[in-house]
């Protein structure tokens, strides 16, 4: 942590100018002040709401992230409507956005979840229509052709496998192998394995066995999976157990590269867990607009870490995100005041905040 200790006096020395911690990222060589955000709350932040969210909604908020410079994004899950009703617009979602790929600063990668064939073939099925409108693995996305990735999800505990999938691990990890495979063989697309309940699971407590992860994890890179994105499904990871997760992963032999992190913020300890993360060289980090989300197989657990948060944090790091704060500040608002929810991210409110300051003393300056 010495690092971020001696970043975090040089912030204290000189805020709000970042240029001290910018002048240390980019002066030491081997520090890569680069970060990928993932925004998942198309998917994961939507999933849980109970009210119907109309399609042209889903399609705007996913229109105006891709502006914001997020490069790539969850739109949505192939599950069972079943079991997860709110993600049963998902094939209405990949058919647009393959007919009509957002405007963005980047070339875009969009994320679908598939839990087994049936649901990969769903998907098929929409890019059977479309065999030239997305990128490969061989063909790297452009902004006319965005990539497009599967994520499957596993559990880190018995108990969570059978709530979220209905089956325990050994039977979800065959599914997975067989959806990986024919993701790649048929596409090449790529793919993102979840792990989630890593840092502890709301039926099993804090007891996730950090070596029972990293054996799981393997063997999904095995299967050919291109990440793990490792879910704090509940909250409940804490700065020492984030670092002890991982550094057990390293000793497994897994590297930074092919982690993501994924935390929610139900104890208030994401940004705490994301620093602990990024000084262990993790540069890949899930956050969701406005701080929506929670899992429906995780009872109490909260949304994701806001992406404005994220944003702030990582700028505040002398990091680079390529995220536009004002507009994800702007899309938290208006995505939570869409769903009738509060804005979770206390970054979004007060940068929110400070906008309508300057402009009543702007006004009373002209005045
Ligand atoms: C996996 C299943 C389907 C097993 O559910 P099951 O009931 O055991 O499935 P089944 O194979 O017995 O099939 C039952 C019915 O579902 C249909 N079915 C079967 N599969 C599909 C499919 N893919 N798409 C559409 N329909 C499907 C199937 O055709 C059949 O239809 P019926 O004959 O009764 O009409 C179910 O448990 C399921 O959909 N689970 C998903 C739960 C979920 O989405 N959880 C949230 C995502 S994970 C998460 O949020 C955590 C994460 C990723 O964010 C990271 C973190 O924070 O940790």
């Amino acid at each position: 942590m010495a690092r971020f200790a001696l970043l975090s006096r040089r912030l204290l020395r000189c805020r709000p100018c970042m240029h001290n911690a910018r002048a240390f990222a980019t002066a030491t060589p081997s520090f890569d002040n680069r970060v990928k955000l993932v925004e998942v709350g198309p998917r994961d932040g939507l999933q849980n709401e109970k009210m119907a969210i109309p399609l042209a909604t889903k399609l705007e908020l996913i229109e105006r992230l891709a502006k914001s410079g997020l490069s790539t994004i969850e739109a949505g899950s192939f599950v069972s409507p079943k079991w997860v009703p709110q993600m049963d617009n998902s094939s209405d979602i990949l058919q647009h956005l393959l007919e009509h790929p957002p405007a963005s600063p980047n070339p875009l990668t969009f994320s679908f979840l598939a839990p087994n064939l049936k649901g990969l073939n769903n998907a098929f099925t929409i890019l059977a229509q479309h065999p030239t409108a997305f990128a490969t693995e061989t063909a790297p996305p452009t902004k006319e052709k965005p990539g497009l990735e599967i994520a499957v999800f596993a559990s880190a505990t018995e108990s969570f496998s059978q709530k979220n999938l209905n089956c325990d691990i050994a039977t979800s990890l065959a599914r997975f192998k067989e959806v990986i495979q024919s993701a790649k063989d048929t596409h090449s697309l790529r793919v993102r394995a979840y792990l989630s309940v890593v840092l502890g699971c709301p039926f099993e407590g804090y007891d996730v066995n950090p070596h029972r992860v990293a054996e799981i994890a393997t063997g999904l890179l095995e299967m050919g999976a291109d990440e793990i994105a490792l879910g704090d499904t509940t909250g409940m990871g804490t700065a020492p157990r984030t670092k002890e997760l991982l550094n057990c992963l390293r000793a497994a032999g897994i590297r930074n590269e092919d982690i993501a992190m994924h935390f929610h913020d139900t104890y208030g300890q994401a940004l705490v867990n994301t620093a602990v993360a990024l000084e262990h060289g993790i540069r890949t980090f899930d956050c969701s607009v406005g701080g929506l989300g929670g899992c429906p197989y995780s009872p109490g657990a909260t949304g994701n870490v806001a992406t404005e948060d994220v944003v702030y944090f990582m700028e505040t790091l002398g990091m680079e995100t390529g995220v536009d704060l004002d507009a994800v500040a702007d899309i938290g608002q208006w995505i939570t005041g869409e769903i009738g929810k509060e804005n979770a991210s206390t970054v979004g409110r007060a940068v929110l905040g400070a906008r309508k300051r300057a402009r009543a003393e702007g006004g009373k300056a002209d005045a």
